[in-house]
């Protein structure tokens, strides 16, 4: 048993295709059997939070390309990593402490904005309302680094939506029920880069979490490490590496938005004495403005909302300010949002 199911979403022929074993190979679907996809996917989020897609649209020379640009920027002296250093207010960039709740992780990282600039909450304070534009950071070496990211982001992307547009259908709603949340987006391209660990079972490489984002689109190398918590018992799973799948994962605010019908999973990395890991996630945001509560379509007076709403932006500010100042406090998740009964 693997921790996720793998969805064929294309067949050649740009057929819809369905959920399969993971060493199965894929048999070409008919259009007919978008239906069959759309139920297999909702079904995926209720029971995992975590799938794995094939014939997903995204050409793997574009991610091959990120992968290599990347290892190449990695490999640069600390210093020359140092001058496209994220800040407190502009998280863009290179940065290697990341915290998982507050413990560091075995791991550097180096994200990018889809939206060049980005428009965020530039406060926490109460009743500052200011926002401000966060532009990338771009080292000058390697020169194709900043064209291979765009590229693939852009492919990465669309994919997202996509998978948007059957999520919602999936749960009765209009393909389009989602489409307004996004018109200022802040989704973001991460990469990660896990070096070999000498002591293993005293580090993580990302320490137990859900996302907190709509939805994480991951690319994977072969290394493997990923690991999945299974929503019936919390059983860990390792989410193995299917070459040039990518794996999806349902993060905090569509648990919210679904009134917890679908499933935010618990994952982890762990991390190895030999091999160095990279993995490329792509985080799914919505606009700053948008407000993260059940939707009420999904609510009814059998089934009320199991969530206090809040604002986006400004939630997502003040997680990633005592993120980075690496507060003595737990950083807020998503069960502190839930309506006590
Ligand atoms: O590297 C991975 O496989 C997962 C990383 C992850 O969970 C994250 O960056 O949120
Ligand atoms: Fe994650």
């Amino acid at each position: 048993m693997s921790g996720s199911v793998t969805i064929s979403m294309f067949s050649s022929a740009f057929c819809w295709g369905g959920i399969y074993p993971q060493h199965r190979s894929l048999a070409p679907r008919r259009p007919e059997d978008v239906q069959n996809v759309i139920s297999e996917i909702g079904d995926a989020c209720e029971k995992w939070g975590f799938f794995q897609v094939i014939n997903h649209g995204v050409p793997c020379d574009t991610r091959n390309r990120v992968e290599k640009t990347a290892r190449m920027f990695f490999n640069l002296p600390m210093e020359e990593k140092l001058k496209v250093k994220r800040d407190e207010v502009n998280q863009v960039g290179y940065h290697d402490g990341e915290h998982t709740i507050n413990i560091k992780d075995w791991k550097e990282v180096f994200d990018i904005n889809i939206k060049d600039p980005t428009v965020i909450h530039s406060s926490t304070d109460p009743g500052d309302e200011g926002l401000r534009l966060v532009y990338n950071k771009w080292p000058q070496y390697p020169s194709d680094f900043r064209e291979a990211c765009k590229e693939y982001a852009r492919h990465v992307e669309k994919l997202a939506f996509k998978l948007i547009e059957l999520i919602s259908l999936s749960l009765g709603l209009r393909k389009e029920r989602f489409h307004d949340y996004f018109k200022e987006q802040m989704s973001f391209l991460r990469i990660n880069r896990y070096p070999p660990c000498p002591r293993p079972d005293l580090a993580l490489g990302v320490g137990q979490h859900t996302d907190v984002v709509v939805l994480t689109v991951l690319a994977q190398d072969e290394v493997g490490g990923l690991q999945v918590s299974r929503r019936s018992d919390g059983v860990w799973f390792p989410v193995r590496p299917v070459p040039n799948a990518l794996v999806i994962n349902i993060g905090n605010c569509i648990e919210i938005w679904t009134n917890d019908k679908y499933w935010s999973a618990e994952h982890r990395v762990v991390v190895n004495t030999t091999r160095e890991r990279y993995s490329i996630p792509f985080f799914l945001l919505p606009s700053h403005d948008v407000e993260v509560k059940p939707l009420e379509e999904l609510v009814s007076p059998e089934s009320p909302p199991r969530y206090k709403g809040y604002k986006w932006g400004k939630f997502y500010a003040s997680r990633n300010r005592s993120n980075f100042q690496k507060l003595d406090i737990k950083t807020i998740q998503v069960d502190d949002l839930k309506v006590v009964t």
